[in-house]
């Protein structure tokens, strides 16, 4: 069944970086059937990172020539590096979804509230600087990656106040179980 663009619902899942939107948004996104709708970006793939399965990985020409041609709904620059999600994954998503989810940072959020009004639900997840300090230290994530968390970290909690859900993620399956709640008060349990 084709749901389009014009009535599918879409989670955003917005909030601290190293905070656990990753991991919380792709076990729900598996649990309740729901669409990820890939970013691509210009910044190098970290270990462990594949083509299409995070990020698509492109050139910056690549990148500015699909934005020239209007191809992105969203794009973000952050740390020289560009990010965006293209129409036609969204189009695909709700081509057989009817929720489909991103996780961004607080400006593309801000693009899918202005674009999906209702019909997004900003998810914002955070933990306190140092919870995610040791939790990156714990798995060898490199100081660089680090850093790059953090350098965001003000920029990014203060967004908190403007989303329609809020989640300080301190025991995961607890979180991750406040997320699902809050997920189903806006969607039935089969979406797909
Ligand atoms: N409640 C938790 N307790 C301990 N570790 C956690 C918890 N939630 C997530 N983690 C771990 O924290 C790390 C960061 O999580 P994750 O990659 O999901 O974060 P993120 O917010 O998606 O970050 P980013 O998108 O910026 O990479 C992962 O190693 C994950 O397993
Ligand atoms: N506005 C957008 N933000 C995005 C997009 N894809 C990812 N992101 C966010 O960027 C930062 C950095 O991500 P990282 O994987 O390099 O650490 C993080 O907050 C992501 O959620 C996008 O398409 N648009």
């Amino acid at each position: 069944m084709s749901i389009g663009i014009e009535q599918g619902t879409i989670l955003v899942f917005v909030g601290t970086s190293g905070a656990g939107r990753k991991t919380i948004a792709h076990q729900l996104g598996k649990e309740l059937g729901l669409q990820y709708i890939i970013s691509h970006t210009t910044r190098e793939p970290r270990p462990h990172e594949s083509n299409g399965q995070a990020y698509y990985f492109t050139t910056r020409r690549e990148f500015i020539d699909a934005d020239i041609r209007g191809e992105f709904i969203q794009t973000a620059e952050i740390d020289n590096h560009f990010y965006g999600i293209k129409r036609s994954d969204v189009e695909a998503a709700f081509a057989n979804h009817s929720v489909a989810y991103v996780i961004v940072n607080r400006s593309g959020a801000n693009k899918f509230k202005y674009e999906f009004k209702d019909r997004a639900i900003r998810l914002f997840i955070y933990a306190n600087k140092q919870l995610i300090l040791e939790r990156l230290e714990a798995r060898n994530v490199s100081d660089e990656v680090i850093s790059h968390y953090l350098n965001h970290y003000i920029e990014e909690v203060s967004y908190r106040k403007e989303c329609e859900h809020v989640f300080e993620n301190l025991e995961l399956a607890a979180t991750t179980q406040q997320v699902k709640d809050a997920i189903l008060s806006h969607i039935p349990a089969t979406t797909s």
